[in-house]
């Protein structure tokens, strides 16, 4: 049956995804209703510039003064657009002391601080829902939080940064210039406010902070993930990739150490071969395969960036906060109950393609082995190609600690005959 008494919304931020929460809340508004049991009514909307003009959100409801939105008493939810860590852990936190449960689409401030929030929360038996935060509309985090729950989840591996994927998909597919393809991320509104919290692999690092938490249920923040944005990679490593079949990714990859005792969350840019399905994941598209010992292997696939997209996990949320206030519940808290440690960068192990530029004369070769035999890196594949007296060497090496590839790359640096170390990347997918 349905209650009259509408459930109260407040919603901090109305920019790119809060402007479409706004849209969907108000043409949704009797299905919303029909889903949650009782009506949702948007109370307050708090901006920053409230001379922009808005289309369709009502100009009763904006105020610039988002502390008094959150502690007005009313409010049964809040919703977090505005991004970045304050004031939006500040308005999370009043707005939990004064009794509302929050959604927040916010990776950077769950990342850094999740475990306080979730305490917070807790403390005043409201709810912290955050689908929004990790790969836009697609499910993973409920999924992970709560359909998987039954399962052991062992790697988290995909495409996590709409922005990246579109920059490197446009220089890949139309030979457009980085910056070229940044500004047109930017105008789709796929790009964060600063973009470097993209193109540095910041927004990624933040989601497999998310991601790696839930997965394992452990603790895992932005700190502990290694990180390597997109602005190291060059053209030639792109058609170094397509040679050798593959393409470049900005991949996201959390796992369970083999012995188990320890997990790994890293962000760097990669080639996958073009046979693997994450190759095929275009424009500002994320896709996320989850292996657990139960399922085997899950793709998840979607839009993971824009104003529409990212309010559907948005309102998605709000359905399941405003059902679980219908009922006097909360949802799941966080569960990190494992306390599974965070192993460093050294310990990940996997493939590497790395390419020299070397001088060319006999016994070069040979001395470039013997350097990836004494670290115990074993190669799989050398390429040269020669040009007047220099050489260009690219050697792909079979799975090998990322600490015993640095010693590696450390000693060939230090050879006459290497003249440069033109790249390194890592292979996966394989
Ligand atoms: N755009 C996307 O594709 C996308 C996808 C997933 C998650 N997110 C996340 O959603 C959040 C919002 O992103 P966005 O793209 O809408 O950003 P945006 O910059 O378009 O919108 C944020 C809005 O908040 C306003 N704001 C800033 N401080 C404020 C304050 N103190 N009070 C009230 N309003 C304030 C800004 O003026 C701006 O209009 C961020 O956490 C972002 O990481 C965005
Ligand atoms: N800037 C982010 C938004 C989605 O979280 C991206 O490009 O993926
Ligand atoms: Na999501």
């Amino acid at each position: 049956m349905m209650r009259t008494r509408p459930l109260k919304v407040a919603l901090l931020g109305c920019g790119v995804v809060g402007s479409e929460v706004a849209r969907i809340m108000t043409t949704h508004a009797d299905d919303l209703a029909n889903r949650i049991g009782a009506p949702v009514e948007l109370a307050g909307i708090a901006v920053r510039r409230p001379d922009r003009v808005r289309a369709g959100v009502p100009a009763e409801l904006v105020t610039t003064d988002a502390t008094a939105l959150v502690k007005r008493g009313d409010i049964d939810v809040v919703i977090e657009v505005i991004g970045g860590i304050e004031p939006a852990r500040g308005l999370i936190t009043t707005a939990f002391e004064h009794g509302a449960s929050v959604v927040s689409a916010n990776k950077a401030l769950v990342a850094a601080d999740g475990a306080a929030l979730h305490a917070a929360a807790e403390a005043h038996g409201a709810d912290l829902y955050y689908e929004a935060a990790v790969a836009g509309a697609i499910p993973l985090v409920r999924p992970l939080r709560e359909s998987l729950a039954g399962d052991k989840v062992n790697r988290v591996l995909g495409i996590v940064n709409g922005t990246t994927n579109f920059i490197l998909d446009k220089m890949d597919s139309t030979g457009a210039g980085y910056s070229e393809a940044l500004d047109e991320a930017t105008a789709l509104g796929y790009a964060e406010a600063d973009p470097t919290a993209d193109v540095e692999g910041f927004d990624a690092a933040a989601k497999a902070a998310i991601l790696a938490g839930i997965a394992f249920h452990t603790r895992v923040t932005i700190d502990d993930v290694h990180r390597e944005g997109l602005t190291e990679v060059t053209a030639a490593d792109i058609a170094s990739a397509k040679r050798m079949g593959c393409t470049v990714k900005l991949l996201a990859i959390c796992e369970r150490a083999a012995d188990g005792a320890s997990v790994t969350a890293r962000v760097h840019p990669a080639m996958i071969p073009l046979t693997h399905p994450l190759a095929s994941v275009r424009e500002a598209y994320n896709a996320v395969f989850v292996e657990s010992d139960a399922a085997g292997q899950l793709m998840f696939y979607g839009p993971g960036a824009g104003g529409a997209p990212t309010a559907s996990a948005v309102l998605g949320d709000l359905v399941a906060v405003c059902r679980n206030k219908l009922a006097g519940a909360t949802g799941p808290g966080e569960s990190a109950y494992t306390r599974l440690p965070v192993s460093p960068m050294g310990e990940v192990v996997t493939r590497y393609h790395i390419s020299l530029d070397v001088a060319d004369k006999p016994g070069v070769l040979a001395q470039v082995a013997t350097i990836f035999a004494e670290h115990g890196v074993s190669i799989d594949t050398v390429r040269q190609q020669g040009k007047d007296g220099e050489a260009s060497l690219v050697v792909v090496t079979h799975r090998a600690a990322d600490a015993a590839l640095s010693s590696t790359v450390g000693a060939l640096r230090e050879l006459d005959t290497v003249r440069g170390v033109a790249s390194i990347m890592r292979v996966e997918g394989e």
